[in-house]
């Protein structure tokens, strides 16, 4: 029989599963509040007007070929993203610090830099917050790093726990890799501030830990992605190094163009440089070189003036979008007189709320309601809009009376 005979059926992804389980159902009233992915009001996906712009600006571009990009990807792609997360006047760029390379979205980027760290840096472990994105442990663990988790959410507050963060991240070893959402932490939406930031950045930098930002929601927690950018800003002020990932697939709707940028911040340029080389040899054997025709989209928005304008208005109204929801939802709650106090859905930023239910109450909501979210309680506010909000309203209600 086949030599594969023996091979088990796979469980399906916590979250993207969530999308498979949603599209089998026939219900007319089902939600999708599962994967971080926007929609409209009218509940269907959005590509940003100024991408379309781009895309036609590129089809029309008869000098464009589909010639392998560079190991790295495309220069002025990398020299701009680097530019959109650390600043248009960062001293890092300007003494040429940063290596950077395009690679497949957020988790590419995620997991180049994992694959860089295994083979070149002395500390293997890497702290992930508790809770974070679930795809984190599987990226890190495939790279051969082993991966630790430090304090972060309270759940009696539903906000940060920021004395337990303080003691996980100063017990770790001298060196060990810490790894820090940017801005719009995922699941819990719970994100420090900036004085909390600046102790973190204190102890990270006493210690010598190695900060690996991943940065997936820039402009789409505030809706200003120079505030998103601002933590990861701190740290690059102070001279030290560190790692950053980015990913355009909610803030530029590029989600399946796969588009994104891994930053390494060094000390010295001749450091970048070899860095830069050495990460060519990470991605050859890996996919070779990235794909063209998002970062294209990437770069002609970035480095156009009116169309990088025209994108900032468009990310902000998707932010607004958003934030209006929260309010919608808290508002609709209170008016139920719902059990239980649900000031977190305003208080928490970016994609998602983490709600509090528990996976029974979820598996309830999905069973008489219809309602698709992941099983640890979180919800994508880009799922809902102001006609469907009433529905999941009644569903959290019901679910905890
Ligand atoms: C913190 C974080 N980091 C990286 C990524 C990777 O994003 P990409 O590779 O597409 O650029 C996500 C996306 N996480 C989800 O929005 C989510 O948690 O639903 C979803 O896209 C996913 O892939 O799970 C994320 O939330």
């Amino acid at each position: 029989d086949s030599v594969f005979a023996a091979i088990v059926q796979a469980p399906e992804d916590p979250i993207l599963g969530v999308t498979v389980a949603y599209n089998k159902d026939q219900s007319p009233v089902k939600l999708n509040l599962g994967v971080g992915a926007y929609r409209t009001e009218e509940g269907k996906p959005l590509v940003l007007n100024v991408v379309r712009k781009a895309e036609q600006f590129l089809v029309n571009d008869q000098s464009r070929v589909k010639e392998y990009l560079p190991i790295l990807g495309l220069a002025e792609f990398n020299k701009l993203s680097a530019k959109l997360i650390l600043g248009d006047d960062s001293p890092a760029i300007q003494e040429n610090r940063v290596a950077t390379a395009q690679c497949l979205s957020g988790t590419g980027s995620l997991r180049v830099g994992a694959e860089f760290l295994a083979k070149h840096y002395h500390e293997r472990t890497i702290y992930v917050p508790q809770p974070s994105w679930g795809n984190h442990l599987k990226v890190f663990t495939m790279a051969g790093l082993s991966v630790k988790t430090y304090s972060y959410y309270d759940p009696e507050t539903r906000g940060l726990n920021f004395q337990g963060l303080l003691e996980d991240l100063g017990a770790a070893p001298a060196g060990a890799i810490v790894l820090l959402h940017a801005c719009a932490h995922n699941p819990t939406g719970v994100d420090p501030t900036v004085e909390q930031w600046e102790q973190i950045r204190q102890l990270i930098r006493s210690k010598g830990l190695l900060p690996f930002f991943d940065s997936a929601y820039q402009g789409f927690a505030s809706g200003s992605l120079d505030a998103d950018a601002q933590p990861v800003r701190m740290f690059v002020a102070d001279g030290g190094e560190c790692f950053i990932a980015q990913s355009y697939a909610k803030n530029m709707g590029l989600y399946g163009e796969r588009v994104g940028a891994l930053s390494i911040v060094c000390k010295a340029a001749d450091v970048a440089g070899r860095v830069e080389s050495q990460l060519k040899l990470v991605i050859r054997p890996m996919y070779s070189n990235p794909p063209i025709h998002g970062a294209s989209i990437a770069s002609t928005i970035l480095k156009n003036s009116d169309m990088y304008n025209e994108w900032k208005i468009e990310l902000k109204a998707m932010a607004d979008r958003i934030i209006s929801m929260r309010k919608q939802l808290f508002d609709a709650l209170t008016a139920k007189g719902t059990p239980g106090d649900w000031s977190h859905i305003i208080k928490q930023i970016g994609m998602f709320t983490f709600t509090g239910l528990n996976s029974d109450q979820v598996a309830f909501m999905t069973k008489e309601y219809h309602i698709y979210m992941t099983s640890d309680g979180r919800i994508s506010m880009a799922g809902l809009s102001s006609s469907t909000v009433p529905h999941l309203a009644d569903a959290i209600h019901a679910a905890v009376t």
